[in-house]
Formats: C-alpha cells, sequence, structure tokens
C-alpha cells in the first residue's frame, strides 16, 4: 500500500534536493520523493510498488541498504553504484511501530560522485607531486655537485668522459696535475659516479708522520707495538670496504709501505700489523700526486711495480691556465658562491675580469678560490677593481716567466709569456707600429710573431 503523507509535508519532502524512498518491513516500497526520478532516472511509478529485493536483482539499487537493513535490524550507511554511474553514500534508518518493531525504513543518499572522482584526483595527482618531488630533488642534488665542479672546457670534459668510462669499474685510477688542480674534488667524483655502497676514505700521505702512516693504513692488533692501543685499530683500509680509498700525494708514500700497498693491489688482502691473519678488503683505489713518479723511479723513491699497478688508468689533469673557459666560470661561480656564504653583493668589473684572466695561476683552483673569497670578505666596496686585487695579479703577466717551472721546457714558458704579451698589446694597441714602438722591437718582428702565434 502506498504510504499516504500530508500535503505539506509531500510539498517538505519533495523540495528536498536528496532522494527519501521509504519501504515497509516487507521490503516493498511504498514511498518516493520527486528527487528520486532523478537519482536513479526513473518514474516514481517505477518504484512505488516494487520490492527492494527485486531492485536489487535488477542492480537498480546494488547493494539494497533497505534489505540490509531489514536483515540486521539496524541502521545502515553503504556506498551504491547507480545505472547511471552515479556513486551515492546512502542510509537507511528505521522506524519503529508502538511496539518496537520495525515498521518503515527510510533512505536517502549523498552523490558523492564528484567527491570520489576528487579523491581519486587528488591522489593521482599527490602521486604525480610525490615523484616530480623525487626527481626534483635528484636534479638538485647533480646541479650542487655540477655547480661545485666546473669543468666546461673541452680538456675537462676529455678528463670526465674518461671518468665516467671507468667510474663503474674497478680499476685502479691515478690522477696527476699540478697542486690545487681539482685532483681530490675529481677521487670524489669518482666514488660518487662509481655507485659504490661503502665510504669514500681519503689520506694525505703527506700530511701523517712516516713511522704513523702504515698503521694509519693497515691498522694494527690489540698491542701489537709500545703505545698501540689495547684495543687495537681499524686501518682506513679496512674503513674503505665497498668503497673507495683515496691516497693523495701517493709519492710521499714511504718505500716499505709501497710493497704492502703493492701486495694489497694485488691480492686484495692484508695484515694488520702483529697480526699474522690475514684479511680480505674490496675497495676501488685512487692515488693522486703532483710529482712526477717516473723521476721518483729513477731516483729509487718510488717502486716502478708499484707505478704500474697505480696506473691502470692514468687521467692527467691540465692545470688551471690551461683552459680559460673553465676559468671564467670557476670565476663567476666562486663569486657569487661566496656572496652567498658571507650574504655580500661583490661584483666584478671587466678591468678585474681582465686581470684575472690574464694571471697565470701558479697555484691553480685553489689559489683562484683563496683568493675570490679574501676579495669578497675584506674589499668594502661592492665593485671590485683591478686596483683591489694582490700586486702580482693586477700585473699578472709579469708573473707568467716563473709559471710551469718543473713542467715545461724554458722555450715553452718563454713562448706562451710572449703570445701573452702580443695578446695584451693587440688589446691596447692596434697598430703593429704602435705595438712594435711600445715593445721596442721592429715592426716585422710583430708582425712575424703574430702570424707565428696564429694572433
Ligand atoms: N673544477 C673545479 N670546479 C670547482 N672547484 C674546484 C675545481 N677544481 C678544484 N676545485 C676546488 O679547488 C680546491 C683545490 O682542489 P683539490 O684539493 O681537489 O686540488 P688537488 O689537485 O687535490 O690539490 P693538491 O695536489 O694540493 O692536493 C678545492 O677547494 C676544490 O673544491
Amino acid at each position: 500500500m502506498p504510504l499516504e503523507i500530508g500535503e505539506r509535508w509531500k510539498e517538505i519532502v519533495d523540495g528536498l534536493y536528496t532522494d527519501v524512498i521509504i519501504t515497509d518491513k516487507e521490503g516493498v516500497i511504498v514511498y518516493a520523493n520527486e528527487s528520486t526520478e532523478y537519482w536513479f532516472n526513473m518514474e516514481k511509478r517505477d518504484i512505488i510498488g516494487n520490492s527492494v529485493f527485486e531492485l536489487e536483482k535488477k542492480k537498480i539499487f546494488y547493494p539494497s541498504v533497505a534489505r540490509m537493513v531489514l536483515e540486521s535490524g539496524q541502521k545502515q550507511t553503504l556506498i551504491q553504484q547507480t545505472r547511471n554511474d552515479k556513486k551515492l553514500l546512502v542510509t537507511g534508518n528505521i522506524i519503529y511501530d508502538s511496539k518496537q518493531n520495525i515498521e518503515y525504513i527510510v533512505c536517502y543518499s549523498q552523490d558523492i560522485t564528484e567527491i570520489e572522482k576528487l579523491k581519486s584526483y587528488i591522489k593521482k595527482v599527490e602521486g604525480e607531486l610525490e615523484s616530480i618531488k623525487k626527481e626534483l630533488q635528484f636534479y638538485q642534488k647533480l646541479q650542487m655537485e655540477d655547480s661545485r665542479l666546473v669543468a666546461k672546457s673541452p680538456k675537462m670534459q676529455k678528463v670526465l668522459s674518461v671518468m665516467d668510462r671507468v667510474a663503474d669499474t674497478d680499476a685502479t685510477v691515478l690522477l696527476t696535475g699540478e697542486s690545487g688542480v681539482g685532483k681530490s674534488l675529481l677521487a670524489e667524483q669518482l666514488h660518487k659516479k662509481s655507485n659504490r655502497k661503502g665510504e669514500f676514505v681519503a689520506i694525505n700521505c703527506s700530511s701523517i708522520p712516516e713511522s704513523l702512516i702504515e698503521s694509519e693504513l693497515f691498522g694494527y692488533k690489540p698491542g701489537a707495538f709500545t703505545g698501540a692501543s689495547q684495543k687495537g685499530k681499524v686501518g682506513l683500509v679496512e674503513k674503505a670496504q665497498n668503497g673507495t680509498l683515496f691516497l693523495d700525494e701517493i709519492g710521499e708514500l714511504p718505500i716499505n709501505v709501497q710493497a704492502k700497498l703493492l701486495m694489497l693491489i694485488q691480492e686484495k688482502t692484508f695484515y694488520r700489523i702483529g697480526d699474522s691473519q690475514p684479511r680480505e678488503v674490496n675497495f676501488r683505489l685512487v692515488a693522486a700526486t703532483n710529482v712526477n713518479l717516473e723521476e721518483l723511479i729513477k731516483q729509487g723513491a718510488f717502486r716502478k711495480d708499484l707505478y704500474f699497478r697505480l696506473s691502470v688508468i692514468h687521467i692527467s689533469i691540465p692545470p688551471l691556465r690551461e683552459r680559460q673557459e673553465d676559468l671564467l666560470n670557476l670565476l663567476m661561480n666562486m663569486t657569487e658562491r661566496f656572496n652567498k656564504r658571507y650574504d655580500r653583493h661583490k661584483e666584478l668589473t671587466h678591468e678585474t675580469i681582465d686581470c684575472l684572466l690574464r694571471y697565470s695561476w701558479p697555484g691553480n683552483v685553489r689559489e683562484l678560490s683563496n683568493i675570490v673569497e679574501r676579495l669578497v670578505l675584506t674589499i668594502e666596496e661592492d665593485v671590485l677593481l683591478p686596483e683591489h686585487l694582490p700586486e702580482n695579479i693586477n700585473t699578472g703577466h709579469l708573473a707568467a716567466p716563473l709559471i710551469g717551472i718543473g713542467h715545461k721546457s724554458l722555450k715553452e714558458i718563454v713562448e706562451e709569456t710572449e703570445i701573452r704579451v702580443l695578446k695584451d698589446a693587440r688589446k691596447k694597441y692596434i697598430s703593429t707600429t704602435k705595438m712594435a714602438k711600445i715593445l721596442k722591437v721592429s715592426q716585422p718582428t710583430i708582425v712575424r710573431k703574430l702570424k707565428k702565434y696564429g694572433l
């Protein structure tokens, strides 16, 4: 029997945006308001008088909340999917008769289609955001590493490409180059690129007294010698397990330790001092030096066999004066870095940059870094002028002949200096006659030299 409700009530219930469906205790629908038609895309007359069990079978109300209330005898709330693909949050409430038996079940819904869509959209966006965040962190890290290592010049690009090719191998690498060219930084970079899980363990062979270097490297057994710790000591070789052992200034390694290092490289085993138990290790060895090891071999101060073992991959890092592109980049990079670090706003004028570019940087990147840091910290004005530079840099080209001693022949040094002076003069004076006059040579000499050096 359809349920008769008063006109006023009908008006109120029909005015509701939500559907209201009333079912009797047998599961027959006895009332449905106007909104029901819209919610279920059906005429009221096809709903009223039908059994919720039948409608559930036809998947019109699926699952049927009224059926569940009847079965459980309790109020129920569930999510229903309609035939027109709406997602509804349906609640079924009980109306009891005077004897507290179920008389009617009143069901109403809330359309959560959009909320559900939004939820899954948010979930998707959150997932995408998370992966973008991770990607960003990865690139930020790379950028940080990259911004530290400046290597844009063709010569450094070549160095990096060799490093890339050998990074994930076990091959021992020997890095050579003048002091301050970046050997330690590149050794670290090589470790990062190697994806080895262990640590990067660095030791400067020249900074440890000869008598201690063996125990530093190989460690010792408890009480191995007078003054040794009772606990014994783990050496750097063991600390570098599964990582990289970086031996800086390898030329300073005492000859007796060289023999032990050779055994370590060949056998991958070593003994702690005072121990008869060999220990196995797995690490990548990177060595660096700014001295000519072949010269040391001739003097009997370095083992030839060790040299061959160390230099399986020999990477020579060019001095800064041979990579002008890097010099300019480093200059800009370091000014920015120190400005940030010390909260300063220093700028370099063209003339200052010119002076710095003309200087030959015998101390390489380390010297450049020290000078830029000092300028940023000590000069009061924000604009850094040539007169703020140390005297030897302000007239940098004059210091040039001293550069490269030990690495270059006199002829090479003289030629480099001549090139620098000629370049400088060419910038200042347009005619070769004027250049000749200033440099106190004949004009044909100037022309010949410009031609010789391709200037
Ligand atoms: N290509 C580069 N880009 C950025 N910074 C660099 C570069 N090369 C070197 N540096 C910086 O210059 C300084 C000296 O570099 P590093 O200690 O690696 O030189 P080195 O060749 O190992 O010197 P030494 O032979 O004296 O041990 C460090 O502060 C390093 O970070």
